[in-house]
C-alpha cells in the first residue's frame, strides 16, 4: 500500500470499476469505498431518484461535496467512482488516478450478458438511450485519458486479473 495515498478509479459507466475494486480489496490490504454509494446513503435515496426527482445538476453538486470530503478527510483508501466524478476539479489531489478502459459495444454487451441486466441498465440514468451514451463515451473518453495516471484496459481481462495490473502498476507508479 502506497503511504497515504488513494487509488481512485474512474472509467465509462459499467466498465467495472465496482467488480475490479471488490477484487483488489481481496488481494491487498485496501478498503474501499464507492461514491454512488456514499451519496445513495446519504440521501437514502437510489441515484436514479435523485436524477429523476432533482435533475443530474443536484446530483453532480452532491459528488462535488463528496470530491471535497475525500480529499481532506480520506486516505489510504480505493475509491471507486460514479462515470462521471472524473470531472472533479480536485480529482488529482484525491489520489493516484487509475482508468478502467475498454470499447463503448464491449461494455454495453458485458452489460447485457449479466442475469441481471435489466436491474443494471435501469439503475444508470444516462444509459437509457444507448444512442446518447455512446455520444457520451466518445466525448468522455480522450478527457479520462487526460486525467489518468495509470490506464486498464480491461477488455479482454478478468476482474481478478484487473485488480492484479492495477496493484502492480500503482506499485510501479510510485
Ligand atoms: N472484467 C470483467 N469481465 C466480465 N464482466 C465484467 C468485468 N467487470 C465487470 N463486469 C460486469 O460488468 C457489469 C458492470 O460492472 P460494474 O463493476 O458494476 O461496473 P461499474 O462499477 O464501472 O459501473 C457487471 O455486470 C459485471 O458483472
Ligand atoms: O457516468 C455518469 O455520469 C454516471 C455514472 C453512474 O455510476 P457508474 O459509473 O458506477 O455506473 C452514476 O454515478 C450516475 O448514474 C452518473
Amino acid at each position: 500500500m502506497l503511504k497515504n495515498k488513494n487509488i481512485v478509479l474512474i472509467g465509462f459507466m459499467g466498465v467495472g470499476k465496482g467488480s475490479v475494486a471488490r477484487e483488489v480489496i481481496k488481494h491487498s490490504d485496501y478498503i474501499t469505498i464507492d461514491t454512488d454509494d456514499i451519496i445513495e446513503s446519504m440521501q437514502n435515496r437510489k441515484i436514479k431518484d435523485i436524477f429523476a426527482q432533482d435533475g443530474e445538476a443536484y446530483f453532480r453538486k452532491l459528488e462535488r461535496n463528496v470530491a471535497a470530503w475525500l480529499e481532506s478527510s480520506v486516505k489510504n483508501t480505493l475509491i471507486s467512482t460514479g462515470g462521471g466524478f472524473y470531472k472533479q476539479e480536485n480529482l488529482k489531489k484525491i489520489g493516484t488516478v487509475v482508468l478502467l478502459d475498454s470499447p463503448f459495444e464491449k461494455i454495453i454487451k458485458r452489460i447485457k450478458h449479466h442475469p441481471n441486466a435489466l436491474k443494471k441498465l435501469k439503475k444508470r440514468p444516462l444509459l437509457k438511450d444507448l444512442k446518447k451514451a455512446q455520444e457520451l463515451y466518445d466525448e468522455r473518453r480522450p478527457e479520462y485519458l487526460k486525467v489518468a495516471d495509470i490506464v486498464i484496459d480491461v477488455t479482454k481481462k478478468s476482474a481478478l486479473e484487473c485488480s492484479k495490473e492495477l496493484l502492480k502498476k500503482v506499485k510501479t507508479h510510485a
